[in-house]
């Protein structure tokens, strides 16, 4: 039988296990360095017969302590998120709201009343660095001070790990700002995406020939990518919902391929900034539904024309490079 994750939308819900092998954190990209954490978790698991959970936050702790600060910028939303932990095997996945009160429980409170009474917590797998508690004054040897009590075992994640954590997050950010998906994506370790619902447009593009469905990225706080044009696959989702109970991942019945845009479009007006994306060999009335777009590769930078009509002939030229794209 296939793996499937169970989601928790609040602590509240979650029975507490026989055997709980846990970690904690905000996983955002869940990338190549996440991903190996998650292994080290699963093997864990493995090794005593317990059950892997992941407890993380949503919103972003940053969102609540610093709403002042919107800076904060995220690889993947919470939809992804889930879908890409279900991918990586986790049992039980915990997302609580980081509530003030949450943030101001003591790390003793936070030790016995979430992690032991709540989770049933015998096994933390915890990098060298992880805070908790109010003002983050909990530390590892918190966690390491209570374990016997409380019977659970602490395994610590190396600082090099931490350190590939970081670095990925770095490097991911900095390729994507850059429009470099190819490393973007590598560090990743799957396709950088967005996810949005699909709104109206001025209705120009049909009349080029290039008609684009607008997408409205669901998280405001998502990271996008350089303005340009990208290789893209795109499907037409289901808007998960994040509910407690089993996942179930809608795996969607077609991939379309097609080219991506993210800029202020210059040569139409310039302002604001639009995520569009022409579908090839495409032709429905997509209005209103979410499109899961997946970006494979960056074609070039956004251009102003001085005629429409070299801004056609320019879409054509990126046309025939997606499509060369994905045929070789
Ligand atoms: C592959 C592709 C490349 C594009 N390149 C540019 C560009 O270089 N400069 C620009 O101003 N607009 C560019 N656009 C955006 C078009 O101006 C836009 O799709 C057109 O105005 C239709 O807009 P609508 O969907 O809102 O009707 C591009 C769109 C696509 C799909
Ligand atoms: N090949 C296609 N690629 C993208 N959208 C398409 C395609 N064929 C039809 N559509 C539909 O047409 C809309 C885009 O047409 P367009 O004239 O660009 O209008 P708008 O400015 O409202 O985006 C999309 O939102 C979608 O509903």
């Amino acid at each position: 039988m296939q793996h499937q994750m169970k989601i928790y939308k609040n602590l509240e819900d979650f029975i507490p296990l026989e055997n709980a092998v846990v970690t904690i954190g905000t996983f955002d990209g869940v990338h190549v360095g996440h991903q190996k954490i998650l292994s080290t978790l699963k093997e864990s698991a493995k090794a005593i017969g317990g059950e892997t959970v992941l407890l993380t936050f949503f919103p972003h702790p940053r969102m609540i302590l610093h709403p002042e600060d919107d800076s904060l910028r995220l690889i993947n939303d919470i939809e992804e998120k889930v879908q890409q932990l279900a991918d990586a095997g986790i049992d039980h996945l915990i997302i609580t709201p980081f509530t003030r009160d949450f943030s101001n429980q003591s790390p003793e409170e936070y030790i016995r009343e979430v992690l032991v009474d709540r989770i049933g917590t015998k096994k933390i797998v915890i990098g060298y660095d992880h805070r908790f508690g109010k003002d983050r004054s909990g530390s590892l040897n918190d966690l390491l001070g209570h374990a016997e009590i409380y019977g659970y075992t602490v395994e610590e994640i190396p600082e090099q790990d931490i350190n590939d954590v970081a670095v990925s997050s770095t490097k991911i950010r900095e390729a994507l700002i850059k429009g470099d998906i190819n490393t973007a994506n590598s560090y990743l370790g799957y396709p950088f995406q967005l996810t949005g619902m699909v709104i109206r447009g001025n209705q120009l593009g049909r009349n080029i020939g290039y008609p684009t469905a607008n997408l409205q990225v669901h998280e405001s706080h998502k990271l996008i990518p350089a303005y340009g044009i990208y290789a893209v696959e795109a499907a037409i989702i289901e808007p998960i919902k994040i509910k407690t109970g089993p996942y179930s991942p809608n795996l969607p019945e077609r991939v379309l391929q097609g080219m991506g845009y993210i800029g202020t479009r210059p040569t139409v007006d310039g302002v604001g900034r639009s995520i569009e994306i022409h579908l090839f060999d495409f032709n429905e009335d997509i209005y209103g539904k979410t499109l899961r777009v997946k970006f494979l590769h960056f074609i070039r930078h956004d251009q102003w024309f001085e005629t429409m009509q070299e801004l056609i002939d320019q879409m054509a030229v990126d046309e025939k490079k997606v499509r060369a794209f994905f045929t070789h």
